[in-house]
């Protein structure tokens, strides 16, 4: 089959490079010319494990080629998948759909014979259906063109993984007219669904609830645990010990209950207030003011975290010097958008702290968020005459971190552990004050 995919950013891109992997020839379509370039060229423009291999190998084989051009596209396949961002909008909650209504409204016109059109970012409910009208009056085709959604569930750092094995798939279909959605995308994914991958069919509203359900569930299920992660400091019990304790309930699960400076990235914060903006529009936002809370105690964390790092410096961060291990939002990626570890060293920054960041991959997206920080090349010179060290995202190289190699390279041994992935005893045995979040 063939299909394009428009914007090919860290979800298009992905997918773009797997449904060639499943046989299929593939057209990206993204406006950023030099994206374009660099994935014509078979380099990932961010840092995605495993990506690079399946778009070279399928670049090689011929199936995979990226452009600018929306009239290539309509010209190259009758099926469309649509990738692009849906930030929040500057100074509210809601999500910016100006992206969205940019494909529709640029290709929409060039549609002269049936086409399928597939949403795959995330969208406030009712998008889908707005979307599925402004392409039918615009399309030359008319009526002849469909918009369904089809969410995506993939994690960064996993994106690959979850796209070629994904828990389930979703689709959502307009009700009111007689499509091939389902059809194409069962033939699409014919070879994932082989491995009895639930497909479930729905309407497009349903769709769109199940994407930002899923997000805004795991945003809260972070909460919860981040809200017991206070108790927890009050009473000096342990939250990670406790969360192993409730995750033996198979009803509970021990995923996504990892206390610490609690959640970022481009989709969890901008997901859940988009969805209560969203609630609120439809007159339901008395049912969703519990994400409030679950936004507060997440962004509490993270002064929270400012506070400790004040206390382990003798009170004030003024002139102390604070190494910060970590600047993605999360291991495994690059990603730094409303990163909690550089919001950080931000805000340390601003209380008169001389902040050093090391990551092993975001660095040089760090550096065009926060350009006022110092960067370091290792965490050993990160930490290097440190009044205190924060590990702030959980790359291994930093779980595996040991005292004795940093003893000699720090001013003072105090390790403040945002992401409670140390051993405390290891630490403290070797003479470090170890702080976590919610460990006592
Ligand atoms: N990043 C992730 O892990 C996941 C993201 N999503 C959703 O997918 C959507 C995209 O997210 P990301 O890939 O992270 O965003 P991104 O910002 O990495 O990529 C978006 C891409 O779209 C391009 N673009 C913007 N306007 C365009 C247009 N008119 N025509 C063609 N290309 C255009 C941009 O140049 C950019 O390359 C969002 O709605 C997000 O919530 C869903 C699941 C996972
Ligand atoms: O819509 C999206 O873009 C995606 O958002 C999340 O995926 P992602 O943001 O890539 O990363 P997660 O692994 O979900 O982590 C999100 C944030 O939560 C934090 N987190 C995660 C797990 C946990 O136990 N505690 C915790 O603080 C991570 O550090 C990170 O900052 C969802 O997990 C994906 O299913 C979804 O497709």
């Amino acid at each position: 089959m063939r299909c394009t995919v428009f914007g090919t950013g860290y979800l298009g891109a992905t997918h773009a490079a797997c449904m060639a992997e499943l046989g299929h020839e593939v057209l990206g379509v993204d406006i950023d010319p030099g994206k374009v370039a660099k994935l014509s060229s078979g380099e990932v423009p961010f840092y995605e494990p495993g990506l690079g291999e399946v778009l070279r190998r399928n670049i090689d084989a011929g199936r995979l080629h990226f452009t600018t051009s929306y009239s290539e596209a309509a010209e190259f396949a009758d099926l469309h998948f649509l990738g692009v961002g849906t930030p929040q909008k500057k100074g509210e909650y809601a999500a910016d759909l100006r992206h969205v209504h940019s494909v529709i409204d640029t290709l929409a016109p060039l549609l002269d014979r049936p086409a399928v059109i597939v949403g795959k970012s995330t969208v406030p409910v009712g998008t889908a259906a707005d979307l599925g009208a402004r392409a039918r009056a615009l399309a030359p085709a008319g009526d002849a063109v469909e918009v369904a959604w089809n969410p995506e569930f993939l994690r960064e750092g996993f994106a690959v993984e979850d796209t070629l094995h994904p828990d389930r798939m979703v689709l959502g279909v307009d009700r009111q007219r007689p499509g091939r959605a389902e059809s194409e995308l069962r033939e699409l994914y014919a070879r994932l669904l082989g491995e009895d991958i639930p497909f479930l069919v729905t309407d497009l509203a349903t769709a769109e609830l199940v994407k930002v359900s899923a997000n805004a569930f795991l945003a809260t299920k972070i909460s919860f645990i981040n809200a017991i992660s206070e108790v927890c400091e009050a009473t000096g019990a342990d939250v990670t010990q406790l969360a192993d304790a409730l995750g033996y309930d198979a009803r509970i699960g021990r995923r996504f209950l990892n206390a610490g400076l609690g959640f970022g990235g481009g989709c969890l914060p901008k997901d859940i207030r988009a969805f209560m903006a969203r609630a609120g529009e439809l007159g339901a936002n008395q049912a969703l003011h519990f994400l409030r809370e679950v936004d507060s105690i997440n962004m509490r964390r993270r002064t929270r975290m400012v506070e400790l790092a004040a206390q382990v410096c003798g009170g004030s961060l003024l002139g102390a010097n604070v190494a910060v291990l970590g600047a993605a939002f999360k291991p495994e990626s690059d990603d730094v958008r409303d990163s909690p570890a550089l919001n950080v060293a931000g805000m340390m920054q601003l209380h008169g702290a001389v902040v050093s960041v090391y990551d092993p991959k975001a660095l040089d997206n760090s550096r065009r968020l926060f350009p006022t920080l110092n960067y370091a090349t290792s965490a050993v010179e990160a930490c290097d005459n440190a009044d205190a060290v924060l590990l702030l995202t959980e790359w291994a190289e930093f779980a595996d971190l040991k005292p004795e190699d940093l003893n000699d390279v720090v001013r003072a041994r105090v390790m403040v552990d945002g992401r409670n992935c140390l051993d405390a005893a290891d630490w403290r045995t070797a003479g470090w004050v170890y702080r976590g979040l919610g460990r006592g």
